[in-house]
């Protein structure tokens, strides 16, 4: 039997049984801000020491000295080429769809001048150096050295500096050829917090980076808040999250499987479905049991659908959008006839899925963009991971004599207002001189 909650809009306590599904949960870390503060504080202290320690005692990977953790360009390219022929060209096919895409979020310098003359505008630099985390303890994610590398690459960023897990020393071959083909500079087996604290502090083999981006465990988000200000940061990442929107004719087993898709990654992971049918919320629950026991992930399945799962009966399509916008899911699927009418009253959603044959996994592995979202809800004020988080802005501001005396009078005059008088007389030089 698998087990996951049902709810209808109808019920009275249908908001507050929500918001314990879909909110940030603090609760969870607890245990592990502890951990984190003290791995940061010993790698900031320590540098390659704490690093040898916490890669040993965390993932079972004891060396000599922190640079063989290193593994060069050579050994990724060798990686790439040792990869079956079917392999290769399924990577190398998403990166080019993840490059193309990308492309066209490229941002320009812009200026305009003023009639007195006077110039204004930004220009738009990419950050020198950057530390890209990908996930490895539970899983291995080639597919996320491509989502995260590539926007960098795009961006022009000089450094791409990886990290990621190598549990008891092993690595995917396939990781390795995806940091090739994403244009990875160095690369580091390490995780966890303590391989975000090397990124961030630097230590006496990794240099610091500007910025840390990457999805992780609750270690990794963890670390990643702390440091922020030290070094900026993409998001902070929870558990992944599928939200379905089903008119009710979409075949049952790919919704389940769709369902699935999500949970499969972690027992935390959130997986629901919301339609107007309650009907069609059977036979999806018909699918899955058939469907589960043949899954080998099954009991990550079975325990993500338990412990985070939902099927939600709503009165229309229209109440489906209500309730969609407020989960402001890191995945929407608008699985229905008319899904570009549907989207249109989305307001929230790191990514939207338009349509029964464009499952969630497309968006996973090869659509083109980036498959790092905002989770747990964030979508309400965040975006996907994209060029412009590798890039930042400068102001540009140029006056004439001209310009001066339009502007002076006015800074000099609000200079005063709040008792600065420096400020006032330094504009004030640019135009009575
Ligand atoms: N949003 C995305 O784009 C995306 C992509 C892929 C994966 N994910 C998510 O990322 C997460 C990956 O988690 P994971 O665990 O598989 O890999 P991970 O690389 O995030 O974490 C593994 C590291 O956690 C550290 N760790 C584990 N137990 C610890 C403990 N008790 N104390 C201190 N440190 C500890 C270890 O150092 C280890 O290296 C999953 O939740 C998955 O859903 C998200
Ligand atoms: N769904 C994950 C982001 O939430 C990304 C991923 C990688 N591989 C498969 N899925
Ligand atoms: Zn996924």
């Amino acid at each position: 039997m698998v087990e996951i909650q049902r709810l209808s809009t109808t019920q009275p306590d249908f908001e507050q049984q929500l918001r314990s599904l879909t909110d940030w949960d603090d609760g969870a870390t607890h245990g592990v801000e502890s951990a984190v503060a003290e791995i940061l504080a010993a790698v900031r202290g320590q540098g390659d020491a704490a690093l040898r320690y916490y890669s040993e005692h965390l993932d079972g990977l004891a060396v000599e000295s922190v640079s063989e953790l290193e593994v060069d360009a050579a050994q990724c390219q060798a990686a790439l080429e040792g990869l079956e022929r079917a392999d290769r060209d399924a990577l190398e096919t998403a990166a080019a769809r993840i490059r193309h895409y990308h492309l066209h979020q490229r941002q320009a310098d812009w200026e305009k001048t003023e009639a007195d003359g006077s110039r204004l505008g930004q220009q738009v630099r990419p950050l020198e150096r950057v530390g890209i985390y990908v996930p490895g303890g539970k899983a291995a994610y080639p597919s996320s050295v491509l989502m995260n590398a590539i926007p960098a690459h795009v961006a022009g960023v000089e450094e791409i500096i990886m990290v990621a897990p190598a549990p008891g020393g092993h690595i995917a071959p396939m990781v390795l050829a995806a940091a090739a083909v994403a244009g990875v500079d160095r690369l580091f087996l390490l995780g966890g917090a303590q391989a975000v604290a090397a990124l961030a502090y630097g230590t006496e083999t990794l240099p610091a980076v500007d910025k840390i981006v990457g999805p992780g465990n609750a270690y990794v988000a963890e670390a990643k808040r702390r440091v922020f200000g030290h070094v900026g940061i993409d998001m902070v990442a929870g558990p992944s999250e599928i939200l379905i929107v089903c008119d009710g004719q979409t075949d049952p087993e790919w919704t389940a499987m769709d369902l699935f898709s999500q949970a499969e990654h972690d027992e935390d992971a959130r997986a629901l479905l919301i339609c107007p049918e309650a009907r069609y919320l059977d036979d999806v629950q018909a699918a899955m049991e058939r469907l589960l026991p043949d899954m080998e992930r099954s009991e990550i399945i079975r325990a993500s659908l338990a412990r985070r799962g939902a099927m939600i009966c709503v009165r229309d399509l229209a109440e489906a959008a209500d309730v969609a916008n407020s989960i402001a899911p890191e995945h929407l699927e608008l699985s229905v006839v008319e899904p570009e009418r549907l989207a249109a009253s989305i307001h929230h959603a790191g990514a939207i899925f338009l349509g029964r044959y464009t499952p969630e996994a497309f968006g996973d592995y090869c659509a083109g963009p980036s498959h790092v979202l905002p989770t747990s809800r964030t979508a309400r004020f965040a975006s996907p991971l994209g060029v412009y988080d590798f890039c930042k802005t400068t102001s540009l501001v140029q006056c004439t004599a001209d310009g001066a005396a339009v502007l002076g009078p006015i800074a000099a005059r609000l200079a005063r207002c709040e008792g600065l008088t420096a400020h006032a007389r330094s504009a004030e030089m640019r135009y009575r001189d």
